[in-house]
């Protein structure tokens, strides 16, 4: 049976994308050890895996990968946030889920490892005890809405029709992007709102705030604010703050560079307690 591969550098990637199958179906499950609906997702993860059988080379992989120690490849897949998981073949992105939603990546797999009915998958077998899993209303760092090809490369004829959205009132929307902030804002105890991500900003200000937060060794959570309209218009109203970056601490917002570094000034220990020790090199 399949298993959850995890991935340690961007060699071991390359050289585990050539064990494959050209059209094999490649699963990329992006996580951080630290981020609490990523636990939720991994044995979600590894329980999908397992119900697919092995074959030599492999039709269908599950790979895990550290986001943040693989900066490089999470900027490739357009990892905003985690749990974020990657459905891939042929090196085109047919679907990225982000957040943590076990029934829609077993809906995602479903119709994108179609040919694995004709593979001997034992399509009983995906665990039932899944579709019970309830959506992650924990912590979740994103729902951004699925990215799907324009041709997607699995059989058409084993695709699933995906039941329209249900249309909200704009006070219903409103409420739930409230929702969703609410949870955002508290995904780490330290969050970072930026534009781009940290190996990669987008602005000079969300630079700096990141190189304060390397500088001083915290462990912060991210979410790439140009990578969501709603909720980089929307956390203005809900902080009452009109830019970006903006730091939250404990679902409380401090503020955004200036605050962060007349904290700094005021206290030199600001924060000290999110400080994780550096390696010893
Ligand atoms: N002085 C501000 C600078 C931040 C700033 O001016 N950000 C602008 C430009 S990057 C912004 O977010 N504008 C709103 C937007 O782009 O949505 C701070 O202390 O953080």
């Amino acid at each position: 049976m399949s298993a959850l591969t995890e991935i340690t550098s961007e060699a071991d990637f390359s050289s585990h994308l050539a064990t494959l199958s050209p059209s094999a179906l490649v699963v990329l499950y992006f996580y951080t050890p630290w981020a609490a609906p990523c636990t939720q997702m991994s044995a979600v993860l590894s329980a999908l895996a397992s119900q697919y059988p092995a074959t030599a080379p492999p039709t269908i992989s599950f790979v895990s990968i550290n986001a943040e120690e693989l900066p490089d490849i999470s900027e490739e897949y357009d990892v905003s946030a985690v749990p974020f998981v990657v459905c891939l073949r042929s090196g085109q992105v047919l679907e990225s889920i982000s957040g943590s939603d076990p029934i829609r990546v077993r809906n995602a797999l479903d119709r994108h490892a179609g040919a694995g009915s004709a593979d001997g998958v034992n399509r009983s077998a995906i665990p039932p005890a899944l579709s019970a899993v309830p959506r992650e209303d924990g912590p979740v760092m994103a729902t951004q809405p699925p990215v799907t090809s324009s041709t997607p490369a699995g059989p058409a004829a084993n695709a699933t029709a995906v039941p329209a959205a249900p249309t909200l009132t704009p006070e219903q929307s409103k409420e739930a992007l409230i929702a969703r902030l609410t949870e955002l804002v508290k995904a780490a105890p330290v969050m970072l709102f930026m534009k781009g991500t940290p190996s990669s900003p987008q602005c000079g200000f969300s630079r700096q705030l990141v190189g304060i937060l390397r500088e001083r060794s915290i462990k912060y959570g991210f979410f790439n604010i140009l990578a969501d309209e709603d909720v980089r218009q929307g956390l203005k109203e809900f902080a009452d703050w009109p830019t970006f970056p903006q730091l939250w601490v404990d679902g409380e917002l401090v503020g955004g560079l200036d605050i962060v570094r007349e904290e700094i000034n005021a206290d030199p220990d600001f924060m000290g307690q999110y400080s994780v020790s550096k390696p010893v090199a």
